[in-house]
């Protein structure tokens, strides 16, 4: 059993004893969701980030929830992508399609991912066209409070120096509040040029899971979602800005991303 823990702004803290702990409930986690999104509105949204998170997400290709889950109504995008050819090693997509959607019968035409073949500001231009095309028909639901989409759930990574998505840490990308996606040509994680949803989008998410495992993520856990003074400057750790406005922010670590964690988030 994980230990679970509400924190006062961050939402809720769930530590593992291990990674099949941790995957294991990660996949109940998204079956339920997904449960809940297709009875309530007949379709479930997810984003994908890339990096270890896809492997900790391979359970649901497993039984009970390769048979449960309703992959029929599942609408799949990137949260994050780098823009490389979609065959290529580096690719989000290919990574999400090698170890999870080619293991389970999600309808190809739900399959949403970047136009591999122009470059990083025009992929992410029609990337947000696409995605306002779905809105528009409710596939994707649209926010109560923002002209944003409303994903049912966006998975996180976070990066060891806090970066989210393709969020880093004092880029200007950070502060993007008009467009739904950008583009950035000079991450300092390779490769280089990348699109990613901003802020507004992911904070407009109806469920945000930010998935960390590992001694060298405990710090970027610290400085996300310990008490801070406002001033201090964790305040622009991106992993930091994930304030989901209106849905419910879920934190799934191992021991060894929380050792800096100040006090216990367990009750
Ligand atoms: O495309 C990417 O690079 C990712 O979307 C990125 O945001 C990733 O999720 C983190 O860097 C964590 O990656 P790891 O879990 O592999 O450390």
């Amino acid at each position: 059993m994980a230990l679970s823990g509400v924190h006062k702004e961050r939402g809720e803290v769930r530590i593992h004893e291990s990674l099949d702990e941790l995957s294991t409930d990660l996949a109940d986690y998204i079956a339920e969701l997904s449960e809940a999104c297709v009875k309530e509105r007949g379709a479930f949204a997810i984003a994908l980030s890339g990096g270890s998170l896809i492997g900790l997400m391979g359970k649901l290709c497993e039984a009970p929830y390769s048979k449960t889950v309703d992959w029929a109504k599942w609408y799949i995008f990137w949260v994050d992508e780098r823009v490389v050819s979609k065959s290529h090693a580096d690719s989000n997509y290919k990574l999400a399609k090698d170890n999870l959607l080619s293991k389970v019968p999600i309808v190809p035409s739900h399959i949403h991912s970047i136009n591999d073949s122009v470059s990083a500001e025009e992929a992410a231009d029609e990337y947000e066209f696409a995605i306002r095309q779905l809105v528009k028909m409710r596939t994707v639901d649209v926010s109560d409070i923002s002209d944003c989409p409303k994903f049912d759930l966006v998975l996180l990574g976070l990066g060891p120096d806090g970066h989210v998505a393709s969020l880093f840490p004092n880029h200007s990308a950070l502060i993007e509040q008009d467009e739904w996606v950008t583009f950035i040509t000079d991450s300092p994680k390779p490769p280089p040029e990348r699109i990613t949803f901003t802020l507004p989008v992911i904070n407009s998410a109806s469920n945000v899971a930010v998935v960390a495992a590992g001694e060298s993520k405990a710090e970027a856990v610290h400085l996300a979602i310990d008490e801070t003074e406002p001033d201090d400057g964790k305040t622009s750790l991106p992993a930091r800005m994930v304030q989901p406005r209106n849905g419910k922010l879920v934190w799934f670590l191992d021991k060894l991303a929380t050792s800096k964690l100040q006090g216990s988030h367990a009750e």
